[in-house]
């Protein structure tokens, strides 16, 4: 029986990729959820404050992942991954032309720039010197090893006392790969990553209300039981 939603939020919770509006059918889904004792969490590469704030305002109350996997807050929060060293940034947007996200200006350990294109170079930069990189799409992420969603979601299902079979979690991007790992039931939006669809249970059309509220009605009866 899925006890816990996990859904990120650029991609995923907005109505296209690359764009920053709420869909609102979803969120009116997922508020359903939560009605019926499932709680939904909030697992992305955004920065806490803004997660923190969005996840009381849409009404869920599972928790948020913060910085793609380092901040974990679920009634208390814990930083799990080491905090960025700020040279690095430098380094890594002089040597590539990208710009900061707004957002770094709250974050911690996991950094993000635009545009989102991820070269073979950075990669090599960051294997160089022990980071973490990946892109949600939307922008590319840095933040020292051991980093991912996968290690923000493994303690965010520990704090919550569950098993992974308990946990759904629902993405778009290679990132959400990570979070995949550690759940039982794995959902990709339609126009989600091929790669990412590829290694989901289910695909769903998150703008057709007959779609979601098929997913929901099996989720709710208990329909996806792992033994
Ligand atoms: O922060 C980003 O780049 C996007 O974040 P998300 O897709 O994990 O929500
Ligand atoms: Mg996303």
């Amino acid at each position: 029986m899925i006890k816990l939603v996990l859904s990120d939020l650029d991609g995923t919770l907005t109505e296209e990729r690359n764009t920053y509006k709420l869909n609102l059918t979803i969120i009116e889904k997922l508020r359903i959820f939560e009605e019926n004792g499932i709680k939904v969490a909030i697992v992305s590469g955004n920065s806490f404050p803004v997660l923190r704030g969005l996840h009381n305002y849409l009404g869920f109350s599972g928790g948020v992942v913060a910085e793609n996997g380092c901040v974990v807050f679920f009634k208390s929060k814990v930083k799990v991954c080491k905090d960025m060293d700020k040279r690095k940034v430098e380094e890594f947007k002089e040597r590539y032309k990208v710009k900061d996200s707004w957002q770094n200006l709250y974050k911690e350990c996991d950094f993000s720039f635009t545009p989102p294109e991820l070269k073979a170079d950075m990669r090599e930069w960051a294997n160089i010197n022990g980071m973490y990189i990946n892109s949600s799409g939307y922008a590319i992420h840095i933040a020292f090893n051991p980093a991912g969603k996968n290690i923000g979601v493994r303690k965010l299902i520990e704090m919550h006392g569950l098993n992974k079979n308990e946990v759904a979690a629902i993405g778009d991007s290679l990132t959400d790969l990570e979070m995949f790992e550690e759940v039982g039931l794995k959902i990709a939006v339609s126009d989600a990553e091929e790669e990412l669809k590829r290694s989901a249970n289910l695909i769903i059309n998150t703008k057709d209300e007959r779609d979601l509220s098929a997913f929901m009605k099996k989720v709710i009866g208990g329909e996806f039981e792992y033994r």
